[in-house]
């Protein structure tokens, strides 16, 4: 285990009087085709919920939307109670870990670890920070290489770690599990379940249901543009 004081505290307001997350009626278009079609949901603080839906049935883009990287064609929304229009506040508040990790290829993983921190303004003994990060997804090894030179599952480790180290009020994971060993699905519960532990609100797009349950109970199922309770389901 890292010592905790070795990652930025969350910034998580205390009292909350919203929603961490809040769509109402969105509707979204790309091009041509309707991606979704009315979008009503409420997350408190702290909830975990698992974004289930086959494939292509909007998962990353809602998860875009989320974070502000598109505009609803229709409705409103709020991220820890700023509108979604307000992308600024919103990305202060909010983490993206994408499918790819989203990533800076020619940076190393300490170069990019340190840059996210600056990004957020991270006050503090940064070295120390990233170190702690690297080392609890096990890529210490590898701290000077280039991050377009790493596997996969190293990338997708490294992604991790960012999330974790920046501990956002809501973190937003695409695909978490995908291109992982054992071991590097079980960390990926570990550090999810830690920033829900430290008061974080999370959003897991999985097609692992069983994976994302321990971290993410509540599970919503997106079909048809609609998004749907899928408490009841076990199937992606
Ligand atoms: N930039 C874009 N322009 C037009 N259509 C897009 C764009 N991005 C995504 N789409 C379409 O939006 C739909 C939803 O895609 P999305 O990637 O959100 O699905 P998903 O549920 O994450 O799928 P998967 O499980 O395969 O990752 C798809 O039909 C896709 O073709």
């Amino acid at each position: 285990m890292t010592d905790p004081a070795q990652r930025p505290a969350a910034q998580h307001p205390p009292a909350l009087q919203h929603p961490a997350l809040q769509l109402r009626d969105v509707w979204l278009r790309l091009g041509r085709e309707v991606i979704l079609r009315g979008v009503n949901v409420d997350m408190a603080a702290g909830d975990g919920v698992t974004l289930l839906g086959e494939n292509g049935a909007g998962k990353t883009t809602l998860l875009r939307l989320l974070a502000s990287g598109l505009r609803p064609t229709r409705g409103e929304g709020r991220v820890m109670g700023f509108d979604l229009r307000d992308s600024r506040s919103v990305r202060d508040h909010i983490h993206l870990m994408p499918v790819d990790g989203g990533l800076y290829p020619d940076l190393t993983c300490e170069e990019n670890l340190a840059f996210a921190l600056r990004m957020h303004a991270h006050t503090g003994d940064a070295d120390r920070a990233v170190a702690g990060a690297l080392r609890r997804v096990g890529l210490e090894h590898a701290a000077g290489r280039r991050a377009r030179f790493l596997s996969a599952g190293m990338r997708k480790r490294l992604a991790l770690s960012r999330a974790w180290l920046l501990a956002r009020p809501v973190t937003l994971v695409d695909e978490p599990f995908a291109n992982l060993d054992d071991a590097g699905r079980a960390l990926v519960q570990e550090l999810l379940g830690e920033l829900r532990a430290g008061g974080g609100t999370l959003v897991v797009a999985a097609h692992e249901p069983e994976l994302a349950r321990a971290v993410a109970p509540r599970a919503l199922r997106l079909a048809g543009g609609q998004l749907l309770d899928a408490a009841q389901t076990v199937n992606a």
